[in-house]
């Protein structure tokens, strides 16, 4: 049973969803986390509805930077009056839906305060510095950014110095290179007027490495940047260009406070690993928001004949079609699911790293690495793929792609570039590739499991076993993504080793073999996105559901199967009759999936703010909201431009005047 049909929408639509061989609020419930939480989109959906202060003036693609910003500001300034009313503000999920829904994605003036630069204050300060800025800082009285970027520097190497002074007892920040400016961190240019610097520190010469300062860069009441700050905004972006992402050259600046250390040095990471752990389902999101909005448009718009004389049919009859969106929809719904377990698990770890236990931080973080990295790239493709499912239409900013997609691109950069995040994988690989080399497993209880690399110590079958069962086995499937993550691993291990007998340094090595170490990463997420997707869905209960949750399990196994197809036919392990059976349950799923095809999407209950696009409203009414979307672009509110006289008028009117001479 489909809950969105009502009586005037589009019918093509009510007829899709006349279809649903399952309930949309309990595939709705599994993705959201259950029923209660899908009540409470619902309710904190509606309250923004009800009020209208916190809705955009004009669609922000007919907006201005400045207009964006003000707009945004604006906004900000009466958020913490609603979120209290809208949201349990203890809730982290309910906070960060009704974000979305009264900033949605192009960025905002207080989001790098909520989701770094207080965090880090919040997980690396001290007692006294919790009781001086912890309510202060949740009560918005500062905002603080998160400055680690700079304009040409690596992590490793970051220039921005804090030099201890031990006669004044003070820190000197200072920005000793052009090279060493921060550059990039989101809301410095001109919203926030603190700023969390990460600086090499500096003790009696000796370098202590990259530590957080904070560093008070705005004066509070002025807001005018303080002596020795040269702050502003970096211009415009692909997308985001709500957020003022800034520079900040640093002369000489005294923060306040004295230098505790962190109980773990990798604590000093923990707002990263919290915000990657953020964006996988974030990437989950924006692929199920694209293919909600190709898959509803491709369901009213009709074009071309599949049987001549039979009419047009609804595109998304064409098999090309389905094969461009369904596994979107599957990888997005993939990512969804991997990103709320590892999201949990990454807050225990966060919570053990506090006490002292760090025996989880690199699975922890390899985990992270790689899911970002994985879901990022594979969502940027993904929504490209809708974009370009919907024609013409599609590039238009109506259709929410524009926005959507460029936003989108700086997925596979921030928070770390996504090769640069792989190798991070690849180097927890090798770890455990010298383990099952030497047979030694170091650090680790071999009593207790580790579902993430077990199976890297485990003697898979030397065969593939996928073979042409009516029902798929998915366990075959699983451990051909476990045979080839530990094949790529080990083969990526022994090719840096002989490397290395050869005369090579560790560094020389690992270059020469670092696109094998980046295939051997993304293997062993593929694995863990595969086993998560089957876990969640082995432990749903009620059959239609299950029915067609394993539709879309079957389709993305198969799919990424064949994407993988060289690794695990180039040794024999998989044969080419055996490629034919992955073909096959390809075909088969998507067309299992194509009757329910709107109902899944409508499950995910996105309203129309979130999806943002006339394309994939709820009520299929695309072709007059198209005119009376462009009817309300700037640019119709004059007949004739007020500048149209000026220069093609009167080149019109002198050629003109010419051809009667
Ligand atoms: C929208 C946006 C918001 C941002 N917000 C913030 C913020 O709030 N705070 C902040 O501090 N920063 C922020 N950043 C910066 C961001 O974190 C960095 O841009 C990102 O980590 C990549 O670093 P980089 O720009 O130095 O790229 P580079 O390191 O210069 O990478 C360029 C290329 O070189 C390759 N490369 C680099 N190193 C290696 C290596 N070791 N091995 C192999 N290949 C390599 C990369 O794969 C990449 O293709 C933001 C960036 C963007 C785009």
């Amino acid at each position: 049973m489909n809950h969105q049909i009502k009586k005037d929408d589009n019918p093509d639509l009510i007829e899709e969803r006349s279809k649903a061989t399952f309930d949309t609020d309990a595939f709705g419930a599994f993705i959201w986390g259950g029923y209660n939480n899908l009540k409470r989109r619902r309710e904190i959906a509606r309250y923004y509805e009800d009020h209208k202060e916190l809705h955009d003036t004009v669609p922000i693609a007919f907006m201005t930077r400045e207009e964006k910003l003000e707009n945004a500001y604006r906004k900000a300034s009466i958020f913490e009056n609603h979120i209290k009313k809208a949201c349990d503000v203890n809730n982290p999920e309910e906070v960060r839906y009704f974000n979305w829904l009264v900033y949605h994605i192009d960025g905002h003036p207080t989001s790098v305060h909520s989701i770094m630069g207080f965090p880090t204050i919040i997980n690396q300060s001290d007692k006294e510095q919790q009781e001086r800025w912890l309510q202060s800082g949740e009560n918005r009285e500062y905002l603080a950014t998160y400055a680690q970027t700079e304009l040409g520097t690596n992590i490793k190497k970051l220039e921005t110095t804090a030099t201890y002074d031990q006669k004044t007892e003070e820190f000197i920040l200072n920005s000793p290179t052009v090279t060493s400016l921060k550059w990039w961190p989101g809301n410095m240019g001109h919203s926030h007027n603190v700023a969390i610097v990460m600086a090499q520190l500096w003790i009696n010469n000796k370098c202590y490495g990259p530590h957080p300062f904070f560093v008070q860069i705005r004066d509070p009441k002025t807001h005018k940047p303080l002596p020795g700050i040269t702050v502003g905004d970096i211009g415009p972006k692909f997308g985001l260009n709500t957020t003022d992402n800034g520079f900040l050259k640093l002369d000489h600046v005294f923060p306040n406070g004295t230098y505790v250390p962190p109980v773990h040095d990798k604590i000093a990471y923990s707002s990263m690993m919290l915000v990657r752990a953020i964006i996988t389902p974030l990437m989950g999101e924006n692929l199920c928001i694209g293919a909600t909005i190709a898959i509803r448009y491709s369901a009213i718009r009709r074009q071309g004949e599949i049987k001549p004389g039979d009419g047009e049919v609804q595109i998304l009859d064409y098999q090309t079609q389905q094969h461009r969106l369904f596994p979107q929809l599957a990888r997005g719904i993939a990512f969804l699911l991997a990103g709320r377990n590892t999201y949990n698990f990454c807050n225990n770890v966060l919570k053990d790293i506090k006490n002292g236990d760090v025996s989880l931080l690199a699975d922890l973080h390899a985990i992270l690495c790689g899911l970002k990295a994985i879901s990022s790239y594979q969502a940027e493709l993904g929504l490209e793929q809708c974009r370009m499912a919907c024609g013409g239409h599609g590039y238009s900013a109506a259709s929410g792609f524009p926005l959507l997609n460029s936003n989108q691109f700086n997925g596979v950069t921030v928070e770390g570039d996504n090769l640069v995040l792989l190798l991070q994988v690849a180097r927890y690989l090798m770890k455990r590739a010298k383990e099952i080399r030497y047979e030694i497993r170091y650090g680790q209880q071999p009593s207790k499991p580790n579902e993430i690399y077990d199976y890297l110590f485990d003697d898979a079958p030397k065969k593939c076993l996928i073979d042409q069962a009516y029902v798929p086995n998915y366990k075959n499937v699983l451990e051909s993504f476990e045979y080839l993550s530990k094949k790529l691993t080990l083969q990526a291990y022994d090719k840096l080793e002989q490397l290395k007998q050869r005369g090579r340094t560790s560094e020389v090595a690992w270059n020469e073999c670092s696109v094998e170490l980046c295939k051997a990463a993304r293997a062993h997420i593929r694995t863990f996105l595969a086993r998560t997707f089957i876990n969640e869905v082995n432990q749903v209960n009620g059959l239609p559901l299950l029915t067609v949750l394993k539709d879309l399990l079957q389709l993305y196994l198969f799919y990424e199967v064949k994407e993988c197809m060289a690794g695990l036919m180039e040794d024999g392990y998989m044969l080419g009759q055996q490629l034919h059976y992955v073909k096959k349950n390809i075909y088969e799923a998507l067309s299992k999936i194509r009757p329910n095809a709107v109902s899944i999407v409508d499950s995910f209950d996105f309203t129309d703010r979130e999806l943002n696009s006339v394309l994939g409203r709820r009520d299929g009414h695309v072709y007059e909201n198209l005119l009376k979307w462009a009817q309300a672009s700037p640019l119709n509110k004059h007949d004739v431009l007020p500048f149209h006289h000026k220069y093609l008028g009167r080149m019109m009117e002198e050629a003109r005047q010419k051809s009667r001479l």
